[in-house]
């Protein structure tokens, strides 16, 4: 029997600068394989993003985040025609989530999601546009770590089983924001708020600076469709893939959960699922 594979692919070029650690974190986290792929690659056809089981969309500047971050890279996976086929790369994205595979957007990867409007994806409207992750309240790049709560009523398969999480963010966009109250209403009465930035002392979900490094509604710091398939969060998982990476590992015992368990959750998912 052929053995069965989990396989990942990481989406890199044009500012892309966390694939080769998300990757590394993939592979920790145990899939067989993990491809590394350049977006012209795929506009190209050369590879196929529905040949997948996790679409993996990292952190970094597409296109220089020139109109906004991934703005320019949005209308690249909305616009671009595959070579020779009348296809564009989100025609792939759709075939991907329609043969039941996952997407995590991380920072970059997120602001995507968003502005493509695979997120929040409601009613299986994958390609409308509901919210945004503009410009920070403090109007500077904000780069440390934060504290957030991790909501166990949403059906997020990548978050299952984890309360609070402790990670390293870096963004300049990171304030989510809404079109209008009905979304708000909406992403909340389903539990598509997956993460929310939180206070350390009260422990509860925060709009206060710097516990909120950006000003995001309602502390939203993560956030799903209604599969909880796809999942985007500002926050990098990735980059806590290993305790001598937390700020404080020389100083204490660390309880924090890694950033991996993410990844281990959805290659679980896979091998329960689709292989
Ligand atoms: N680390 C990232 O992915 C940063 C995303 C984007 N370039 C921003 O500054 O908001």
């Amino acid at each position: 029997m052929a053995h069965k594979q989990v396989k990942v692919i990481v989406t890199a070029g044009y500012g892309t600068n966390c694939e080769r650690e998300t990757a590394h974190v993939c592979r920790e986290a145990g899939a067989e394989k993990v491809d590394i792929v350049h977006l012209s690659e795929l506009v190209y056809g050369e590879k196929r993003l529905d040949d997948y089981h996790l679409l993996c969309l990292p952190g970094g500047f597409l296109d220089g985040d020139h109109l906004g971050a991934a703005k320019a890279g949005a209308h690249r996976f909305r616009y671009a025609k595959v070579k020779g086929r009348e296809e564009r790369l989100l025609d792939q994205i759709i075939n991907l989530i329609e043969k039941g595979g996952l997407i995590i957007g991380i920072c970059n990867g997120f602001q995507l999601l968003v502005k493509l409007g695979l997120l929040p994806g409601f009613n299986g409207n994958y390609t409308q546009r509901l919210t945004s992750l503009t410009y920070n309240d403090s109007g500077r790049f904000e780069d440390r770590w934060v504290k957030l709560r991790i909501n166990q009523a949403s059906p997020c398969v990548f978050t299952r089983g984890l309360k609070e999480m402790f990670l390293p963010i870096r963004h300049g966009e990171g304030k989510f924001v809404v079109k209008d109250d009905e979304v708000l209403k909406r992403l909340k009465a389903q539990n598509q708020i997956v993460c929310q930035y939180i206070h350390p002392v009260t422990g509860e979900p925060t709009t206060e600076y710097p516990f909120n490094p950006n000003g995001s509604i309602l502390g939203i710091a993560g956030i799903c469709d209604e599969t909880g398939r796809i999942f985007g969060l500002m926050p990098h998982p990735e980059a806590y893939n290993h305790p001598t990476n937390h700020p404080r590992w020389r100083r204490e015992e660390i309880k924090d959960p890694l950033g991996t368990v993410l990844f281990k959750n959805a290659i679980n998912y896979i091998r329960e699922n689709l292989l």
